[in-house]
């Protein structure tokens, strides 16, 4: 597959040469008779560093359609505010989920573990899992209530979308914006995250001191070329539409666009590429070094939504406690595993239980934790010698508010019921 580079560029991409106006964006007369459609992410009048839109030039106007029906059909997608009773404080943490026994598309696979803020108004997110086994076919879906961050664990996903088509293989991310319709194709049973960005489109962060390179950088991510199939027949779009999943049926492939130019566009990012930066000297910096993408708030420095990996790195620092340190956060902390061991959590012992590739975490706001004693006490001991962290890649969807866990989450088996045990049994320091 072809890609385009750049992280917010204006791409320009026809399928067929010839279908892309020059100089204008809405001729009278498009080429081929194909509809012009202006696709909006941000107002109009967003300031020109933030603005975006595509232009899209396709067989039929999305506009051409049956109305939405309630689509009746069991899910486990929920939407903020979400339905609850008293929000837990507790740290939270389940193991991977399974692998459903029935085909089941990547739409259908997924559960809503917690969201915060409103997606009516605009703040906050919804956290999806994700396990799936069979491809979305005559099948498309858009999310209007937010932006979505996917982060696959097991299986490449083959997402096609009006823009043209991305393969997002585990290690990748794939940022699709609000409202554009995709289908997900797989190569085998499936499973990961998603965040459900309600608010700001997620953007690079500002790098102040680290200077004008670093951390992720623009030109590695990728967008889609222009794509499109010419296929008449049944086609479902679902929407989910404040907090809702509604259908209609089009009698053609809403994967008619021939040719489009714009910045808003779904792209991928190998998260291999990643400039991790730490300290040479002592000290471990907050994971704030580490946000890959950010969606902000209106107060400054206290993100919507903070996009954080923990990718393979050196470890040097002299007389430090290596690993994150305990704590207690303003902002909540949704983590995901992507392989491998998070230096803070011990992995399954006996297939069972620990932070696992695929496993989950939450910790809200001002709820003590920090590395379980296991973990503690081989990070007082070690000697310090530079060590790499290897085969590990770990996540975290940081917030402003407090996540609160469905109730689905909640009953889920694989909730562990025990987590708290994992930071029991420290010794009591001694005061001479
Ligand atoms: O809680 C966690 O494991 C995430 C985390 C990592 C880190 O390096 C510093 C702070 C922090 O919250
Ligand atoms: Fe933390």
């Amino acid at each position: 597959m072809e890609y385009l580079t750049g992280f917010g560029n204006h791409f320009a991409t026809q399928a067929v040469e010839g279908a892309l106006p020059v100089g204008r964006n809405s001729p009278q007369r498009p080429a081929f008779g194909l509809y012009a459609e202006q696709f909006s992410t941000t107002a109009f009048t967003a300031p020109r560093a933030e603005n975006r839109r595509s232009w899209l030039y396709r067989l039929r106007p999305a506009a051409s359609h049956p109305p939405f029906r309630p689509l009746d059909a069991a899910s486990r997608l929920a939407t903020a505010p979400l339905e609850r009773g008293a929000v837990d404080p507790n740290r939270l943490r389940w193991s991977a989920l399974s692998m459903p026994d029935r085909p089941t598309d990547w739409l259908e696979g997924l559960t809503t573990y917690g969201g915060n803020g409103d997606a009516a108004s605009g703040a906050g997110i919804g956290v999806h899992l994700y396990a799936a086994n069979r491809s979305m076919e005559r099948r498309a879906v858009q999310f209007s209530d937010g932006e979505l961050l996917v982060v696959p664990q097991i299986g490449t996903l083959s997402i096609t979308t009006e823009l043209g088509r991305l393969e997002v293989p585990p290690g990748h991310v794939a940022l699709i914006p609000r409202g554009l319709r995709f289908a997900v194709q797989l190569a085998g049973p499936s499973r990961g995250y998603v965040c459900e960005n309600y608010g700001a489109p997620f953007r690079l962060p500002d790098l102040g001191p680290i200077g004008s390179n670093g951390l992720a950088n623009p030109r590695d991510f990728e967008a889609p070329v222009a794509w499109f199939e010419d296929v008449e027949d049944d086609f479902q779009v679902i929407q989910k539409f404040q907090g809702h999943l509604w259908q209609t049926t089009l009698d053609h492939s809403p994967f008619d666009v021939v040719a489009w130019h714009g910045n808003s566009a779904p792209l991928r990012y190998d998260l291999a590429r990643f400039n991790t930066i730490g300290t040479i000297s002592f000290d471990h910096p907050d994971p704030s070094i580490f946000t890959v993408l950010t969606s902000p708030s209106d107060t400054p420095g206290t993100a919507n939504c903070d996009f954080v990996i923990f990718p393979p790195r050196w470890m040097v620092a002299e007389d430090t406690f290596r690993p994150p340190w305990f704590h207690r956060n303003v902002m909540s902390e949704f983590m995901g595993l992507i392989h491998g061991e998070y230096d803070a959590k011990q992995g399954p012992k006996d297939g069972k239980g620990g932070f696992e590739p695929g496993g989950a975490s939450l910790h809200n706001q001002m709820n003590g934790h920090g590395p379980d004693a296991v973990s503690t006490q081989a990070a007082m001991q070690a000697e310090l010698k530079p060590v790499k962290l290897e085969d590990t890649l770990a996540f975290m969807f940081e917030s402003r508010s407090v996540i609160a866990p469905t109730k689905a989450a909640l009953a889920l088996n694989e909730l562990q019921r025990d987590y708290d045990d994992c930071w029991g049994g420290f010794e009591k320091a001694r005061i001479p």
